[in-house]
């Protein structure tokens, strides 16, 4: 038996998300969570004829509570998006309070779910999530992750121009690091199978990948940001880790981990100097159960860009960390 939730489930990410999930036979209990419009979108999804029993609640008579006990798996698509001119980093003043209240409910209902952060910025909430998590006695590292899938279906969607490859997801791209702007870390020297791209084309494909995210705010026009590739990524994600829970065996993602909790992630802490960092991490039914250390793998270019990385994500989960011990007055 599987539950699962999106908290969140009302917006733009939450309904696709949650559309995904009701229509996946891996789901048998399917519960949604917003603070707003939760009831007319679980009644909505409610007339799918799938597997999937589905339950919503606002947060009025301990909607949380309701949302969340017996949760296997919960992913949090809530909180607000950018606007265009806006970095992930200006979300925070918001998000990280919804972030922190939303795990609270997780260490006090669920604490043993797997927690699939989608909320920004992924940089900061991620490590709001532990020390949440942390303080209440619940964390265990191998269940937290920072949902970065979206990168890397934007990495094997954009080097489709290069390669031609009719379906682009048969292409298998790393990418490492954070999520916003520099802290991605596309690495096509490490595309299985190889792909071969010209000099000239290589610095603005890697380009794209990491300001991907500012193609569709504009696009939007400050109606939002990703929400459908987003919910496909999300979902992809989640389904990975349901079918790992289930025993299924080889599935190995990059997602954004607490690296000295996760086997494998202290060496690749002490190399970055970062403790949180998205890697291709091996899943299995207890979560991460390794984080594969593919940085020796890099080429040249790839290190450089790794340093400016690790340099942005470093103020990123500072901040995330204060933040829970010293919170700004109300
Ligand atoms: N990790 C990633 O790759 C990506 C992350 N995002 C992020 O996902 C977040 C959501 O984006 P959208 O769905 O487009 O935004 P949205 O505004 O359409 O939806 C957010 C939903 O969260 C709900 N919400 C707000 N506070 C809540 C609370 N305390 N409890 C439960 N629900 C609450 C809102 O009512 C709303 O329905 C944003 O922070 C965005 O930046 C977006 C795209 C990609
Ligand atoms: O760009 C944004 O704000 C949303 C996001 O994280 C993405 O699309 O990668």
């Amino acid at each position: 038996m599987v539950k699962a939730v999106v908290l969140g489930a009302a917006g733009g990410i939450g309904q696709p998300l949650s559309l995904l999930l009701k229509a996946c036979p891996l789901v048998d209990e399917l519960s949604l969570f917003d603070v707003v419009n939760t009831p007319g979108v679980t009644a909505d999804l409610s007339h799918i004829s799938s597997i999937a029993k589905i339950t919503g609640y606002l947060p009025a008579d301990d909607g949380m509570k309701k949302t969340l006990t017996g949760a296997d798996v919960v992913v949090i698509p809530a909180g607000i998006p950018r606007k265009p001119g806006m970095t992930r980093d200006d979300l925070f003043k918001i998000n990280a309070g919804i972030v922190r209240d939303l795990v609270q409910g997780i260490a006090e209902n669920c604490p043993k779910a797997f927690i699939l952060v989608i909320s920004n910025p992924v940089n900061s909430t991620v490590p709001i999530a532990a020390e949440v998590m942390k303080k209440a006695g619940k964390f265990d590292p191998k269940r937290l992750f920072g949902v970065t899938t979206l990168d890397v279906v934007r990495a094997e969607t954009f080097v489709q121009d290069i390669t031609g490859e009719k379906d682009p997801s048969k292409t298998v791209i790393p990418v490492i690091g954070g999520h916003s702007g520099e802290t991605i870390v596309p690495l096509f020297s490490l595309a299985k199978p190889k792909v071969n791209i010209p000099a000239d084309k290589l610095a603005p494909l890697i380009k794209r990948v990491q300001f991907g995210g500012d193609e569709v705010v504009e696009a939007k026009g400050g109606a939002g940001s990703a929400t459908l590739s987003m919910a496909y990524a999300g979902f992809r994600f989640a389904e990975k880790i349901m079918k790992a829970m289930k025993g299924e065996k080889g599935i190995v993602e990059p997602t954004y981990v607490y690296l000295p909790g996760v086997t494998g992630g202290d060496a690749i802490a002490k190399e970055t100097g970062v403790d949180y960092f998205s890697v291709p991490v091996e899943l299995g039914p207890s979560g991460a159960e390794k984080a594969n250390n593919i940085l020796s793998e890099l080429d040249d270019n790839e290190k450089k860009l790794l340093e400016a990385c690790t340099k942005g994500l470093k103020d990123n989960i500072e901040k995330g960390v204060d933040f829970v011990h010293n919170p700004p007055p109300k």
